[in-house]
């Protein structure tokens, strides 16, 4: 495809670090109440794989956010555009993305979840960009580093294309005429 000439993280890169996700999971979590939270879009894929791979009992939900994106406006909330509907009182909760970037989107949602008195809320993500990030950020769960390249695939998207290939790949931002 235009645009695309390079995989960064394979498929099956991808499954093994989720199985291996699954089973930390599943140890830490074992006889605790646990949600997970699957954020839109681009978390959806990622979330599909790794609720299969967790051999506890578990919930499970979405969330749809956007974050003002840029450090100026950091202290501000996000917008909900699609909230959960399980009451998550006294439950475990984990955050399943695709990506962190900035960290802005996930430090207002864990703030946001704390205070609604769940008992904790912990953050995994199958990819994580610490070149970018603005914000300190504990992240909980981290699949696989990735270097400042913008990616497509595995839930990624640009333009809201290309969420749907199986495999990582790097954007040649050149190429598809992106600054
Ligand atoms: O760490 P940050 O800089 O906040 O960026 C990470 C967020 O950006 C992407 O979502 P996006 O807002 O593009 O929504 P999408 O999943 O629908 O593509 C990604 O899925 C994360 O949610
Ligand atoms: O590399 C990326 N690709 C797609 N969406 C993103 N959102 C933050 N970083 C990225
Ligand atoms: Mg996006």
């Amino acid at each position: 495809m235009k645009g695309l000439n390079k995989i960064l993280v394979s498929k099956a890169e991808l499954q093994h670090r989720v199985k291996e996700l699954g089973a930390e999971i599943s140890l830490d979590y074992h006889g605790q109440e646990l949600v997970l939270i699957g954020i839109l879009k681009g978390g959806a894929v990622f979330m599909a794989d790794l609720m299969r791979e967790i051999t506890l009992p578990i919930g499970i939900d979405y969330m749809s956010v956007s974050s003002y994106g840029n450090s100026s406006t950091s202290s501000g909330a996000i917008v909900i555009k699609k909230d959960i509907d399980t009451d998550i009182r006294g439950k475990h909760i984990l955050i399943v993305e695709d990506m962190i970037d900035t960290g802005l989107t996930l430090q207002h949602l864990q703030k946001h979840l704390l205070t609604r008195d769940a008992l904790s809320v912990k953050i995994c993500t199958i990819l994580n960009k610490p070149s970018r990030r603005l914000v300190d950020i504990k992240i909980d769960y981290e699949g696989i580093e990735i270097p400042d390249e913008f990616v497509v695939g595995y839930g990624l998207d640009y333009a809201e294309q290309y969420r749907h290939l199986p495999d990582v790949w790097i954007v040649d931002t050149l190429e598809l005429g992106i600054h």
